[in-house]
């Protein structure tokens, strides 16, 4: 398993999010936590994620806990990647200027093979606001895959896209995960079954 949690229990102040929540993924394992708003899916993904921490329970990445990875940074820029339902690219920047800030390594060739995988090669000059939602939101795919994470950890990354656009995303996790790359999404969308290995349902703060 690369990613193990148990008796994930959340509360925000005195309310409880998630209650008693187990979950495991292997290695190139793409799995979606659907769930209704309000459920716990973005909560549960945070907490995975390492963004942030639970009230109660235990994760293990590749078998360590999480409170023994003495460098959270350097885990949170390395091992694993972020893709928001809003790309949060930088407008002033290029797309390709975009991806570079967030690159430790700077190899064009590299980055060029991300933009060829993601289908984007075309607009890597453009400005965030002279592309379209989709092409956004797999600009943001290339800058969460330039640090070749383990896992990306995706949230409502299709929200704000039409279902054209969201089934050349969920393809391309396809594509990303059969490769290696382990694909956790939270998202309403339940077409996500079509392209998913494993689905996990959330109802209030519980795996149903
Ligand atoms: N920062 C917060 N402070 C207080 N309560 C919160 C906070 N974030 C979430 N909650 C509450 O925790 C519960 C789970 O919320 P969460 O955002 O995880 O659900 P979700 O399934 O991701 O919802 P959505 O699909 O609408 O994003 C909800 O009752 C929500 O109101």
């Amino acid at each position: 398993m690369i990613l193990q949690a148990g008796g994930i229990t959340h509360y925000y102040k005195n309310d409880l999010a998630l209650d008693n929540v187990n979950f495991e993924a292997k290695k190139g394992e793409f799995i979606a936590i659907v769930g209704e708003s309000g459920s716990g899916k973005s909560t549960l993904l945070s907490i995975l994620s390492s963004l942030l921490l639970p009230s109660k329970g235990e994760l293990f990445f590749e078998g360590k806990a999480y409170t023994l990875i003495k460098d959270i940074d350097a885990f949170r820029q390395k091992e694993v990647g972020f893709i928001f339902q809003f790309h949060y690219l930088i407008g002033y920047l290029t797309i390709l200027e975009n991806i570079k800030l967030a690159a430790i390594n700077k190899n064009s060739t590299y980055i060029d093979t991300l933009f060829e995988q993601c289908g984007i090669e075309a607009i890597k000059h453009k400005y965030p606001d002279e592309i379209s939602g989709g092409q956004r939101q797999r600009a943001a795919i290339v800058r969460a895959l330039v640090n070749t994470p383990k896992i990306i950890f995706a949230d409502e990354p299709t929200g704000n896209l039409d279902s054209r656009n969201s089934q050349t995303i969920y393809k391309l996790f396809k594509t990303l995960s059969k490769s290696g790359t382990t694909i956790i999404i939270a998202t309403h969308d339940r077409h996500v079954s079509d392209y998913a290995d494993k689905i996990i349902e959330v109802k209030d703060g519980k795996i149903i």
